[in-house]
């Protein structure tokens, strides 16, 4: 039976995914910090598969690399990683944001996710072949908007890294990918918005953002494609959203 590592399986993707991946089977390890929310996915979803919660926070490279390097034997070998915990914050102008919110991104989306690719990587380079790493970018890793500061440069990040590591990873069997979402309705507005419901609401009514389940799907047929087939970058956008002109600092009229 084949296993995946989710981190942020708490909410939004990652709960998802941890629900797609265990009705197709797979053993799941699955990762957080709130740990009432852990222990009853875990109740729903090990009624169909095995399921590990590990509460862990991205950010804090031992605890990370206690708990990945002493995974139980059941959850091996594994084959897929999900680098899905992140978080945007202070969709503000950048010179109005505290610092304190750059770093709490720079740790939790670059730091974290390096801290679980690098406890994850012998395991995954022991499965070899047709092993995954997925990791959770963003359109915004590659288009920049206005409030986008740290969070759009900590998925470039994202994008590079996951490109970076095929080339180190070549001849090894293990694919990678950057999984790049356009608007998606989760929690992720309200943690941006540091719990503004309104806000969130707002920013998803009218139209048809994607939902969790979307990327659920795509995550799973990422990790189940034929293993000699990479896909380096997957962008993904509700029909109902497209780009928008420059903006253009002028004169008054
Ligand atoms: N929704 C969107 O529009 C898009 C989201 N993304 C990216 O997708 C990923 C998932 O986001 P989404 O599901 O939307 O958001 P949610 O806020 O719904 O879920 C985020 C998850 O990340 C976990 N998390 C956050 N910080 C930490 C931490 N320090 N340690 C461990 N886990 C952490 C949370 O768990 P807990 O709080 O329990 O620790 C939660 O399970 C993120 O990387 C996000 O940047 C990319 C493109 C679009
Ligand atoms: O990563 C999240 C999607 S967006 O808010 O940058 O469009």
């Amino acid at each position: 039976m084949p296993s995946v590592l989710i981190t942020g399986a708490t909410s939004g993707f990652g709960k998802a995914a941890a629900q797609r991946f265990a009705k197709a089977g797979w053993s799941l390890i699955l990762t957080g910090r709130r740990v009432e929310r852990l222990k009853a996915l875990e109740e729903e979803l090990s009624k169909q598969v095995p399921v590990l919660t590990l509460a862990l926070d991205v950010r804090d490279s031992d605890a990370v690399t206690t708990a990945i390097s002493n995974l139980p034997e059941e959850f091996l070998p594994l084959t897929c990683l999900i680098n899905n915990a992140g978080l945007a914050l202070a969709p503000q102008p950048a010179q109005k944001v505290a610092l304190e919110d750059w770093h709490t991104m720079i740790d939790t989306n670059i730091t974290g996710l390096v801290n679980v690719t690098h406890a994850a990587l012998p395991l995954l380079l022991k499965t070899g072949k047709g092993a995954s790493i997925l990791n959770l970018g963003s359109v915004a890793g590659q288009w920049p908007y206005p409030g986008g500061h740290v969070y759009g440069a900590s998925k470039a990040f994202v994008q590079q890294f996951s490109y970076n590591l095929r080339c180190d990873l070549l001849g090894t069997g293990v694919r990678v990918t950057d999984l790049a979402p356009g608007m998606a309705e989760t929690e992720f507005t309200l943690v941006r918005t540091k719990g503004d419901q309104a806000a969130s609401d707002a920013l998803y009514r009218g139209t048809t953002p994607l939902q969790a389940e979307d990327i659920a799907e795509q995550l799973y047929y990422l990790a189940t494609l034929p293993a000699h087939i990479n896909i380096n970058r997957l962008e993904i956008m509700t029909v109902r959203q497209a780009w928008s002109a420059f903006a253009i600092d002028r004169d008054p009229a």
